[in-house]
């Protein structure tokens, strides 16, 4: 294929992998030799104008009644996404392994070498081109799902399947799935299962359950018809990660591994502390976090134009999607709260450039590994 970058994949030299922060920009007149430079030094002058464009695009706020209707109706506008895009985005996630080895801790590494250079060869053809940039979905294909949309509020049969199954679960926690498992990840807004299905594909310990959930059940639906769903390995339910009442269908202390993948950004964020609580609590003693997500001034919140943004670095695409852009302290203090310690908190800043157009676009995510200690103080 004509080869696309997913979000912030590593470069790679003489056909190895490596992790993020390896490509290094020493000579400016090189920039356009290279399709991604990492760990990019920002000048004053360009944080500077970073700030400026935040402050002008954040002037006028979203009027509040239509702020409830992106809030009451979110999963509505994730619904409207997968139901035109599907699952035809961001397949490439070979940089998932290495960047978040815990996923498959007990693989052997060259196996899963090549495992990934199988699944780079088999890239799909709609990916979209590596100069579109890296974003887990881009900004433009949020702009193509808003048109024409009608929002359907009837429950899919799904969903109700899925929420008979939890009720039924809640009771007999003893049996829940997975429950014979000894390595046990759940991904939270796993979207049409781009993390899991990988992982299922790459870790192949008997022992591994993976649990995945979105709240929008047109996504949940693609990863339960997906040809790679295996009931005996995995779990795909509809959940709202803010929703307070529904518990999740997993007792306490009982995960190795929660993955979240460009999710957290898209909650309101005064819902993020308790949801990030009570994931927490879902982890075993010595479990762990795993986040990558949105970091401040990345190039997506620089192209927001006025009006678009709800609160403070937060804003609405033109699909009604919503996205937060993070510090690392923000991201400490949602994780230290909830009672996890810190293994990894780290800034990726990457200068994707695009070639043709001699166009280059800072991108900024953030990474972090938290660990619930072995003696756990994380509430009821
Ligand atoms: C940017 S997408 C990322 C999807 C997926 N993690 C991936 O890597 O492909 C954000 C996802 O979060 C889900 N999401 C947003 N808010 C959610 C919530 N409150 N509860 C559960 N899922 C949510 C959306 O439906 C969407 O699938």
């Amino acid at each position: 294929m004509a080869g696309f970058c997913p979000e912030g994949a590593p470069a790679e030299a003489g056909g190895k992998r490596q992790q993020f922060g390896s490509r290094l920009l020493s000579d400016p007149m090189r920039v356009f030799h290279h399709n991604a430079w990492d760990n990019v030094e920002w000048s004053e002058e360009q944080a500077a104008a970073a700030e400026r464009k935040v402050r002008e695009n954040s002037t006028q706020r979203v009027y509040p009644e239509k702020q409830v209707d992106y809030e009451i109706n979110a999963h509505k506008y994730w619904n409207d996404f997968y139901q035109i895009h599907e699952n035809r985005f961001f397949k490439d996630r070979h940089w998932l392994f290495t960047e978040f080895p815990e996923l498959a801790p007990s693989q052997n590494q060259n196996h899963l070498m090549d495992l990934l250079s199988e699944s780079k060869q088999n890239e799909l053809p709609e990916c979209r081109n590596k100069e579109d940039g890296p974003d887990l979905i881009t900004e433009e294909q949020h702009k193509y799902s808003s048109d024409g949309l009608e929002h359907k509020t009837q429950t899919l049969p799904v969903e109700e399947n899925v929420t008979q199954k939890l009720s039924h679960l809640e009771i007999c926690t003893d049996e829940f799935p997975g429950s014979l498992a000894t390595y046990r990840i759940l991904e939270v807004g796993c979207g049409v299962g781009n993390t899991v299905f990988p992982i299922l594909q790459t870790n192949n310990d008997p022992r591994l359950f993976v649990y995945c959930c979105d709240f929008s059940s047109t996504a949940i639906q693609l990863v339960q018809t997906n040809s790679a769903y295996d009931s005996s390995r995995c779990f795909a339910f509809v959940h709202d990660l803010c929703d307070e009442d529904k518990p999740y269908p997993i007792p306490r202390d009982s995960l190795d591994i929660i993955i979240l993948i460009f999710v957290l950004s898209a909650i309101v964020p005064d819902k993020m502390q308790k949801a990030i609580n009570r994931l927490s609590r879902l982890l075993k003693p010595g479990g762990m976090m795993l986040l990558r997500d949105y970091g401040r001034h990345d190039m997506a919140q620089l192209r927001f134009k006025k009006g678009q943004c709800l609160s403070e670095n937060f804003y609405v695409r033109g699909d009604g999607t919503r996205v937060y852009f993070f510090t690392q302290d923000e991201l400490d203090t949602l994780f230290t709260t909830a009672g996890l310690e810190k293994v990894q908190n780290l800034v990726d800043r990457r200068l994707q450039v695009n070639r043709g157009k001699q166009l280059t676009m800072y991108r900024v995510w953030i990474q972090c590994k938290y660990r619930k200690p072995l003696l756990s103080n994380t509430g009821s």
